[in-house]
C-alpha cells in the first residue's frame, strides 16, 4: 500500500497503519528496505510521498511491508531532531564498529558534530519511539547493533532544547515562540508529530452519511461521524479505499475534516457563480460543487495543468456537472479579468508552507525555510488581491491556508483589509453556528490538531460591501 502524501484531503488511498512485525520479530530484509526508503526521503530532493512512490515502484513489496516501510520512514521524519540527538549521545555506528571485536568509537563531544546515518535513525526510531523490544529487533540487526542500542539506552537522557522537544527547525521555533506560550507550542508540536486519522467526506449528491457508515461497516470498516462537519466520517483504521465501491461510485472522498469546514465556511448556494481560485486537484472544488447541488457555475482555477487534470475524473465520479476547470497563466490572467465584479463567492485556498499538515507531511518542516515562506507570503498577497476583484458587491471570499505561521495567515488578511476599505471580516464561528456547527474556532477560523483533531487550518471570511 503506497503511502501518499495527503496535503489536506484528497485521493482515495492512504498508508495502512503501522504494521507490527511478526511474532518472529522484524526480518532483516524489511529493516534494510525501511532504511533504504528513509535514506531516500532524507535527501529531501522531492516530497516524501513522491519519493516513497518512486521507491515502491522500484521495489515491489506486499501491502504490510509497504505500510511498515512507509510508517518507519515517516516516523524518522517526525522525530529527526530527537533521534539525531540521541544518536549523538552514543558511539558511532560505523562499519568499523560492526567488525567482530571492534571497539565502538566514542561520540564527539558536540552533538551534531558527526553525520548520523539513516540506519542509526531508523534503529533508534524503532526502539525508542515505536517501542520495539530488543527481541523484536534482534533477527534484523547487524553485528554490533544490539550493543549500540544498549549503549545508547545506558546514556543519561540528554537535556533537550525547546526546538528539539518540538522537533521543529530552529527558524520555525523562532517564528512561533514569540506568539505562543511554550506549553501551547509543545501541545501543537506533539499533535503535529502524531499521524493523522483518516477522514472521509460523504458526497451528499450520492449518499447519506448513515448509509455510508452501514456500507463501510459491512466491510468491517468502522466509521464514526466527525465532531464538527456534518459531512465527515472518521475511520479507526486506514484501509485501502481506492477500489471500495463507495469510493468508486462517488459516495465518499478522502478529506480532512478541516478542509470540509472550509467549504462550509464559503457556503455556496444553488445557482450561484463561484470561483475556487487555487483549485489544484479539486479537493475543495468537489465539496463546493456538492453544496451547490451541481447547479450554477463553479470555476476551478489553478496555474498547474497537471493538478487540474486530476480534477476532471474526480468531478465526474462525484456526479458534478457544474465544474469548469481553467488553467491560468497567473493571478492576472485575462479569464480572471473577464469575471471581475461578477462572482458571488470565491475560495482562495492559497499555496502555503503546509506546516499545518505535518501529521501527514512531516517532510515539510525540513523542506521549508524562511526564504520559501517569504516567497509564499508575497504570492499569497498577490493572489488574494487578484481574487478579491472577482467579487460582486455583497459577495463573500474565504482566504485559507494550512499554515501555522502568522506571516501566511492574518498578516496577509490584515494587510489586504488595510488597503481595501470596501471589504470587511465576517465571523467564521458565527457562519458555522448558523449551520448548526458548534465549534470554538475564533472570528478567523483557526483549527488545530490538538484542539479540534483536524490539520491546522487558518481561514478568514471577507465580504465586499453591498
Ligand atoms: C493549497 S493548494 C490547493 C489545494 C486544493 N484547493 C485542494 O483542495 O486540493 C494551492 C494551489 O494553488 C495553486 N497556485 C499557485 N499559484 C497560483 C496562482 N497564482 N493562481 C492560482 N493558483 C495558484 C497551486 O498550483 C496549488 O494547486
Amino acid at each position: 500500500m503506497i503511502a501518499r502524501r495527503q496535503r489536506t484531503d484528497d485521493r482515495g488511498q492512504k498508508p495502512a497503519g503501522s504494521e507490527a512485525p511478526t511474532a518472529d520479530g522484524l526480518a532483516a530484509d524489511l529493516l534494510n528496505a525501511a532504511v533504504a526508503a528513509t535514506a531516500q526521503l532524507l535527501t529531501f530532493n522531492q516530497p516524501a510521498d513522491a519519493a516513497l512512490s518512486a521507491f515502491f515502484r522500484a521495489r515491489k513489496s506486499g501491502a504490510k511491508d509497504r505500510a511498515f516501510i512507509a510508517e518507519t520512514a515517516y516516523a524518522v521524519l517526525r522525530r529527526k531532531r530527537l533521534l539525531e540527538r540521541l544518536a549523538a549521545c552514543g558511539p558511532n555506528l560505523e562499519p568499523s564498529f560492526l567488525a567482530p571485536g571492534a571497539t565502538p568509537k566514542r561520540a564527539p563531544k558536540t552533538p551534531g558534530a558527526r553525520r548520523i546515518s539513516p540506519r542509526e535513525l531508523v534503529l533508534l526510531s524503532l526502539s525508542r519511539v515505536r517501542g520495539m523490544s530488543q527481541r523484536q529487533l534482534e533477527n534484523a540487526l547487524m553485528p554490533g547493533e544490539a550493543e549500540w542500542l544498549a549503549e545508547i539506552r545506558r546514556q543519561p537522557e540528554p537535556e533537550l532544547t525547546l526546538a528539539e522537544q518540538l522537533d521543529f527547525p530552529d527558524w520555525l521555533v523562532e517564528r512561533l515562540a514569540p506568539r505562543m506560550p511554550a506549553e501551547e507550542l509543545l501541545a501543537l508540536a506533539r499533535a503535529l508529530n502524531t499521524p493523522a486519522p483518516l477522514d472521509l467526506r460523504v458526497n451528499t449528491l450520492k449518499a447519506e452519511r448513515e448509509d455510508v457508515i452501514k456500507r463501510l461497516a459491512a466491510d468491517n470498516i468502522a466509521a464514526t461521524p466527525c465532531p464538527y462537519s456534518p459531512l465527515g466520517l472518521r475511520l479507526k483504521t486506514k484501509p485501502y479505499l481506492a477500489k471500495h465501491p463507495a469510493y468508486l461510485d462517488g459516495s465518499i472522498e478522502v478529506q480532512d475534516e478541516g478542509s470540509q469546514l472550509l467549504g462550509l465556511l464559503l457556503a455556496p448556494k444553488r445557482s450561484e457563480m463561484v470561483v475556487d481560485f487555487c483549485a489544484g486537484a479539486g479537493g475543495k472544488t468537489l465539496i463546493l460543487g456538492a453544496l451547490m447541488r451541481s447547479t450554477g457555475r463553479l470555476y476551478a482555477f489553478d496555474v498547474s495543468d497537471k493538478r487540474l487534470a486530476k480534477l476532471k475524473p474526480r468531478a465526474a465520479r462525484a456526479g458534478l456537472s457544474n465544474v469548469h476547470p481553467a488553467c491560468l497563466s497567473g493571478e492576472n490572467d485575462t479569464r480572471v479579468k473577464r469575471l471581475q465584479g461578477k462572482v458571488d463567492r470565491v475560495l482562495v485556498d492559497a499555496p502555503c508552507s503546509g506546516l499545518g499538515t505535518l501529521r501527514r507531511n512531516p517532510d515539510l518542516k525540513w523542506r521549508q525555510s524562511p526564504q520559501s515562506v517569504d516567497e509564499l507570503s508575497a504570492k499569497q498577497a498577490a493572489i488574494l488581491a487578484a481574487a478579491a476583484k472577482l467579487l460582486r458587491p455583497g459577495g463573500r471570499l474565504v482566504y485559507a491556508t494550512c499554515s501555522i505561521l502568522a506571516e501566511e495567515n492574518e498578516a496577509i488578511v490584515d494587510a489586504f483589509l488595510a488597503a481595501h476599505a470596501d471589504f470587511h471580516r465576517l465571523s467564521a464561528q458565527e457562519i458555522l453556528a448558523a449551520q448548526g456547527i458548534v465549534i470554538d474556532c475564533g472570528e478567523d477560523m483557526r483549527l488545530s490538531p490538538q484542539q479540534h483533531g483536524t490539520d491546522a487550518f487558518y481561514a478568514a471570511v471577507l465580504e465586499r460591501a453591498k
